[in-house]
């Protein structure tokens, strides 16, 4: 393709198509992986839903397990799903499942050897979300979402670059990094020893140091038997967070940390969604 997107596969879909994307990243120094699924054609589309996904996952984790294409092909709701981090030979990695290649942690690294490539808050913010304006979404307004690290990675977003969305929400987010072993592990390996710094990618900590409410709506669910909920800052710190606006936190008995508690409920994040993005 000219605009530098070369399509790796496209599967119809509930009317609709799931696409695949390659491209060459300038934030990640490397080629970058995204998936597209456009809502049918006959649909008026309402914008767009940006889907960050956890620790081990890449584009696919979402687009197999979630079963959200067919709410998306009703609403009329392009779903955005990039990779979770940097790949390749060239590409620093860490052997354990929590940081590197595939450990989706949405910050723009500071610190060797991870700052070569490891940018995804703007890779994100910056990068994905032109192309997404530009060849997807014909410019209209997008919706930002995600799993357990990559719903910490939606929150940061709408509280750094607010501009860029209209709506949030999360499943199991690590809403406090800078507090749990997680947060803290990633945090010290991509921006220093300096505490400072991880206060600045920290979804409660952004929330605390805000002057003013943070206006864009947010749902939050929860699995109340999540094996991470009490050791990984799940959902529970941002409860007591500072200039919060418009929240609905709901937890779900029962359910843990999986995509199978992700595929249960995200019907009522792309209606809530759904929702914001037609009422601009
Ligand atoms: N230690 C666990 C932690 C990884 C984990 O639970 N990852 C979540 C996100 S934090 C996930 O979505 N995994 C991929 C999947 O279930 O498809 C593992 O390696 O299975």
């Amino acid at each position: 393709m000219s605009d530098g997107l070369t399509l790796l596969s496209e599967n119809k879909c509930f009317g609709g198509t799931q696409q695949r994307y390659s491209h060459y990243s300038k934030y990640l120094n490397s080629e970058a992986i995204f998936s597209v699924f456009m809502p049918p054609v006959s649909t008026p589309t309402v914008g767009v839903v940006l889907w960050l996904s956890g620790l081990t996952c890449n584009d696919q984790n979402f687009v197999t397990k979630a079963g959200a294409q067919r709410v998306a092909a009703e609403l009329g709701l392009i779903i955005v799903c990039p990779d979770t981090s940097p790949r390749g030979e060239g590409v620093a990695n860490d052997e354990a499942y929590d940081l590197g290649q595939g450990a989706g942690f949405y910050v723009d690294a500071t610190e060797r050897p991870w700052s070569d490539h490891f940018k995804m808050f703007s890779y994100i913010n910056i990068e994905l979300i032109d192309i997404i304006k530009e060849r997807f979404s014909d410019g209209k307004k997008v919706a930002i979402s995600g799993h357990s690290m990559g719903g910490h990675g939606a929150l940061i977003s709408a509280l750094k670059a607010t501009e860029h969305y209209i709506s949030v929400s999360a499943f199991a987010p690590i809403v406090n990094p800078v507090a749990c072993p997680w947060g803290q592990k990633a945090l010290a390996a991509y921006l220093g020893e300096n505490e400072e710094a991880w206060r600045e990618y920290d979804a409660c900590e952004l929330l605390n140091m805000r002057s003013a409410a943070f206006t864009l709506p947010i749902l939050i669910d929860q699995g109340a038997s999540d094996e991470f909920l009490d050791t990984q800052c799940l959902t529970k710190p941002i409860e007591s967070a500072s200039n919060l606006g418009l929240i609905d936190i709901r937890y779900q008995n029962g359910y843990d940390h999986s995509y199978f508690f992700v595929s249960s409920f995200i019907e009522d994040h792309l209606r809530f969604h759904a929702e914001h993005l037609s009422a601009m």
